[in-house]
């Protein structure tokens, strides 16, 4: 065994408690097990409607497109006028706007002025895109022979009367808001907002930077956490800062455990003396499970539950406290709101340097994004040194790169997934 091949296997042993470390995968899918969804729903007007869950089955008692209607600005002609030999003159007869009715009858002979959007009387069988005629006074002259139907949307063409916008469990975006206006619903029913705790554990922590002693840190977690939470799906609740001691974290938890449904910690789970998430839970008559996962940063994870509270218990590390709430946090939040979390989109990069392996875990590393190659695919450089505390590195990244463990050293050039912080087309 080689001394990378030895570093490795050190790291496949949990150095607290001499266990393998699990698979993302397999860690997630234990972490989520037994997380229940909240009972209850509200009623809301379309206004609030971004980015609340459908509670139920959303239908509709109207179709859509409402009526027959024209696709284009153009004229329309009679249904037996297509079967004539074209070019033909159309005398014109009358005019409809959208938002109002047809003037006149189209006739046999006759086209009517048509505009986008506007009912198309019985009487027309097919519009004439007005690019496409010869406008003469009050008569047009039309080259070619439509066909039936042309540029007509047809009433119920799009959504049925009695049909399903929205099933039940959708998180609503632009495009549900978008399809619940047309059908000209105002009011909804949607899963009620799950309530959340937040407490940081350590005697070092402070708020800002006046009460900070000199051994001490300002809090990250809990103000970065809260903001990866802004959502009206949450309704966060603040539990400040707790020390690292079990019997004022066991009373903070037994306070939170009246009023919310989940708590995110941060801190104490790493398995030292001034860890007390463990203590605290198991002393106010609940359940804990520490994760040892094989992933950097953010290799310990903590789940709990008071009664019919979920705890979930983040590192202290700000970079894997935010790389455990993206991997384990916000699918449990999911889950308690009784949906699955969209599946995580990456696209492929090229790493731009060599990355030497020292950990057989999957990596998570600040990139920022470049340049593309020839090829036309990113080219992403890593940013810091791996540190799961320098926040600069990460102020800077584009997103992460994954390297997944079992991976050996990796070669510039090499392909690796890139998950973006934003995304160009997001409708949310
Ligand atoms: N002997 C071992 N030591 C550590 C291990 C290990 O496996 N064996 N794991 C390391 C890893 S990985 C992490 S991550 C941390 C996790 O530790 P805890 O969750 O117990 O966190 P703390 O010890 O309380 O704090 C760690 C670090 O983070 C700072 N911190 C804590 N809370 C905040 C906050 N709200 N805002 C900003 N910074 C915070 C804290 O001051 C510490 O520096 O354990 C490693 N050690
Ligand atoms: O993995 Mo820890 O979670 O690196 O700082």
């Amino acid at each position: 065994m080689n001394v990378h091949q030895s570093l490795i296997q050190q790291d496949m042993n949990d150095c607290t408690k001499g266990q393998s470390l699990l698979p993302l995968q397999q860690a997630q899918e234990i972490f989520l097990n037994d997380v229940q969804p909240i009972a209850g729903t509200v009623s809301i007007c379309l206004n609030q409607a971004m980015s609340r869950i459908t509670a139920a089955d959303i239908t509709t008692d109207i179709s859509l497109p409402r009526f027959d209607n024209s696709a284009m600005d153009g004229f329309g002609i009679r249904l037996e006028d297509l079967s004539m030999a074209f070019p033909r003159t159309f005398q014109l007869t009358g005019r409809a706007a959208a938002g109002h009715s047809a003037t006149s009858n189209c006739t046999p002979g006759s086209a009517i002025r048509i505009l986008t959007g506007a009912r198309v009387p019985p009487d027309v069988a097919a519009i004439i895109p007005q690019e496409q005629v010869t406008l003469a006074g009050d008569t047009i002259l039309i080259s070619s022979v439509p066909r039936p139907g042309a540029n007509i949307r047809r009433q119920g063409e799009d959504i049925l009367a009695g049909s399903i916008i929205l099933p039940e469990g959708t998180m609503i975006d632009a495009r549900h808001i978008a399809m619940l206006a047309a059908v000209g619903l105002t009011q909804i029913q949607v899963v009620r907002p799950l309530r959340i705790g937040l407490i940081s554990t350590g005697d070092e922590l402070a708020d800002n930077g006046w009460d900070l002693n000199q051994n001490g840190i300002v809090d990250v977690n809990r103000p970065m956490l809260r903001s990866l939470m802004v959502s009206p799906m949450f309704d966060i609740m603040d539990f400040g800062i707790c020390p690292d001691d079990p019997e004022l974290l066991s009373q903070a938890l037994k306070d939170a455990a009246r009023s919310v449904d989940l708590v995110i910690s941060s801190g104490g789970i790493s398995g030292s003396e001034t860890d007390c998430l463990q203590r605290a839970i198991l002393k106010s008559g609940g359940e804990y499970q520490r994760l040892s996962v094989a992933i950097r940063p953010g290799k310990p994870i903590a789940k709990g539950c008071i009664g019919a509270m979920t705890i979930v218990g983040l590192p202290g590390n700000p970079i894997s406290a935010l790389i455990n709430f993206l991997l384990f946090a916000r699918p449990a939040l999911f889950a308690k709101l009784g949906i699955e979390l969209p599946h995580l989109i990456s696209t492929k990069a090229r790493c731009t340097e060599d990355l030497p392996r020292r950990f057989n875990r999957s990596e998570f590393i600040p990139v920022q994004v470049g340049k593309t190659n020839e090829e036309g695919e990113p080219l992403i450089y890593k940013l810091g040194s791996g540190s799961s505390s320098s926040l600069s590195p990460l102020v800077a990244a584009d997103g992460f790169a994954l390297v997944q463990s079992g991976t050996g050293f990796v070669e510039a050039g090499e392909p690796l997934d890139f998950y973006p912080f934003k995304n160009a087309f997001s409708v949310s």
